[in-house]
């Protein structure tokens, strides 16, 4: 096919979408992707989840690991307090191209830093590049092998405070069974599963809630 599926979503969100409209970009990506055609966005379902989570966070300097089409980089962004930022990283350029546009489109451009490269070698130069102390509030939805090493990596680099909230996606579908045995066995962590379902789709997914408490 000529376009790619991000492409098509973006098209989407340019046709059934309010620019400047944070709402109307996450139902039109919906909508979309669950008549249409299927994408890996967090989706409606597990979103309800991420949005309540992120408002009792309510942090002021997050993270997205994943960005893809940048759903929920919106879906995080649309949430944040004035002032408040989220750094977003993505290491497919196709993916960051559409993302930039779509977070464009929503008007959230001003909250958010989307940066392009792997995850592994980007989280060691947050502080010196981004001038971040810590993150109060991290999403994981890029590769279910990074969660772990990542985790580590955001440990290790100082990253992480007491109280820092993780939310992991996928942890069922595709699974990421070796963050969940981390997380869950670690005494440096606080962990809960909220069970909800794969986006746009009946089979089971959830997303893991894990307090760092220092
Ligand atoms: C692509 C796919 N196929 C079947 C079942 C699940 C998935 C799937 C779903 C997601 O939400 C993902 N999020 C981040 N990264 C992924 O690789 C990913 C993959
Ligand atoms: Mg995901």
């Amino acid at each position: 096919t000529r376009t790619s599926r991000p492409q098509r979503i973006l098209k989407a969100v340019q046709k059934n979408a309010t620019k400047g409209d944070p709402e109307s970009v996450i139902s039109a990506i919906d909508h979309y992707c669950r008549h249409k055609e299927w994408a890996m966005n967090v989706g409606d379902d597990k979103g309800l989840i991420l949005d309540s989570v992120l408002t009792e966070v309510n942090p002021s300097t997050a993270l997205e690991l994943g960005t893809y089409c940048g759903y929920s980089t919106v879906r995080i962004a649309r949430l944040l307090s004035p002032g408040s930022k989220l750094i977003t990283v993505e290491f497919n350029p196709a993916f960051a191209a559409v993302a930039r546009q779509i977070i464009a489109y929503a008007g959230l451009q001003d909250k958010i830093t989307l940066v392009e490269g792997p995850s592994g070698d980007l989280i060691p130069k947050m502080k010196e590049r981004f001038g971040i102390k810590s993150f109060d509030f991290v999403f994981l939805d890029h590769w279910k092998d990074r969660y772990e090493p990542d985790t580590k990596l955001l440990e290790d680099c100082g990253l992480l405070k007491k109280g820092t909230v993780l939310l992991a996606d996928n942890v069922i579908c595709p699974g990421t069974p070796e963050y969940l045995k981390y997380v869950r066995n670690s005494p440096r962590y606080e962990s809960r599963y909220y069970k909800s379902n794969l986006e746009y789709s009946k089979v089971e997914d959830g997303l893991e809630k894990s307090v760092f408490l220092g």
